[in-house]
């Protein structure tokens, strides 16, 4: 699907946000055609309010956003939802709606009645249900629809109101792994594609900093904005939402529980699955995986093979060594 890629970009300068008092201060950032951002913080640290803010539903308490060089102030709601669509975490709208009904909302901006649909609108949202393998569902009321689709539909219903800054709220949250995948290759390919800045919201770190471009995290009242890598590793982001026990572990891009039990070092030869699970295991356990531990598990013939005081021991499965070593 080839589109025209036109310019687009999100400019924030010096924005401050908040109720009465600000909440943050001093946010700036930059984002352009096919990026896309990851908003994070703690619970209760402003995304939300950012995210109503980039939405006019609350007024900067100073500062200026600009999209397409259009500053926000000046615009009316209607001129708004040409610029900025949005799927909230919440779903708010009504359950007796039909799939079909719902995507085509995302046309209102752009009309009074959606009954008056174009062939070309028509067309398009035909297309985009394909897209997001939504066609066999668009006669369905939405409470009829699964977690994963309803989230999809939403997705839809923004897609069709077609604007080049998208904004979407937790939009993985209550979804399988399988959904969870899914939406984020939709993310990505809305702005590598079709050229549009996404910025959304997440706590699934590891997902959503697989295909963030930039990452905003909002730490201790400071919004900080960064290459996502860079700034990963500069803010430490991952520890960040670590606690205690609880590590992140960057060669296996996942957050490990540690139990204090056990203080043994172990040392793995190898990297295949199997020492992948056992590794897992090991670290549950709470057993040090180090270069030159005092144990060495080795994996042999589909076997794991644990060389204690010069002699071996050969298991068939992770249990034994488990059961071996505890
Ligand atoms: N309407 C309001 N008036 C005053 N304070 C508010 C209002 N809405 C939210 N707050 C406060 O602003 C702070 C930030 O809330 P916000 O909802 O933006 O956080 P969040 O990062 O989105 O949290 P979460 O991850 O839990 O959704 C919180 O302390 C919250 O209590």
């Amino acid at each position: 699907m080839k589109e025209l890629k036109l310019l687009n970009k999100l400019q924030i300068n010096n924005l401050s946000i908040g109720y009465k008092s600000p909440l943050l201060s001093n946010i700036n950032m930059e984002a352009k055609s096919g990026e896309v951002i990851l908003l994070i913080g703690k619970n209760g640290t402003g995304k939300t309010t950012f995210l109503k803010t980039l939405l006019k539903e609350l007024a900067p308490l100073k500062g200026k956003i600009e999209i397409n060089g259009k500053d926000l102030k000046f615009l009316s709601v209607t001129e708004i939802s040409m610029l900025i669509s949005v799927v909230l975490s919440k779903i708010n709208v009504s359950p007796f709606l039909k799939v079909y009904d719902l995507v085509a909302l995302g046309r209102f901006p752009y009309k009074k009645w959606y009954q008056n649909l174009s062939l070309q609108e028509k067309k398009t949202i035909e297309e985009i249900l394909n897209l997001l393998n939504l066609t066999q569902y668009q006669h369905y009321f939405i409470h009829q629809l699964s977690d994963g689709n309803l989230q999809k539909a939403m997705i839809a219903r923004a897609l069709i109101q077609d604007t080049p800054f998208l904004i979407m709220d937790e939009p993985t949250s209550h979804l399988d792994i399988a959904n969870k995948l899914e939406v984020m290759k939709i993310i990505h390919s809305l702005a590598k594609e079709k050229g549009k800045i996404v910025l959304f919201t997440s706590h699934d770190l590891s997902l959503g900093l697989s295909i963030a471009d930039q990452v905003a995290l909002i730490r201790k009242d400071k919004f900080k904005i960064g290459f996502t890598e860079d700034l990963a590793k500069n803010e430490n982001i991952l520890d960040h939402f670590a606690g205690k026990d609880i590590t992140f572990n960057y060669i296996s891009n996942e957050y490990e529980f540690i139990s204090v039990k056990n203080k043994r070092e172990i040392s793995l030869v190898g990297d295949s699955q199997s020492l992948y699970w056992l590794k897992k295991a090991l670290i549950r356990k709470g057993f040090y995986i180090v270069p030159q531990g005092e144990l060495l598990i080795r994996e042999e013939n589909s076997k794991f093979i644990v060389q204690k005081h010069e002699q071996d021991y050969s298991f068939s499965n992770v249990e034994e060594v488990i059961r071996f070593l505890s």
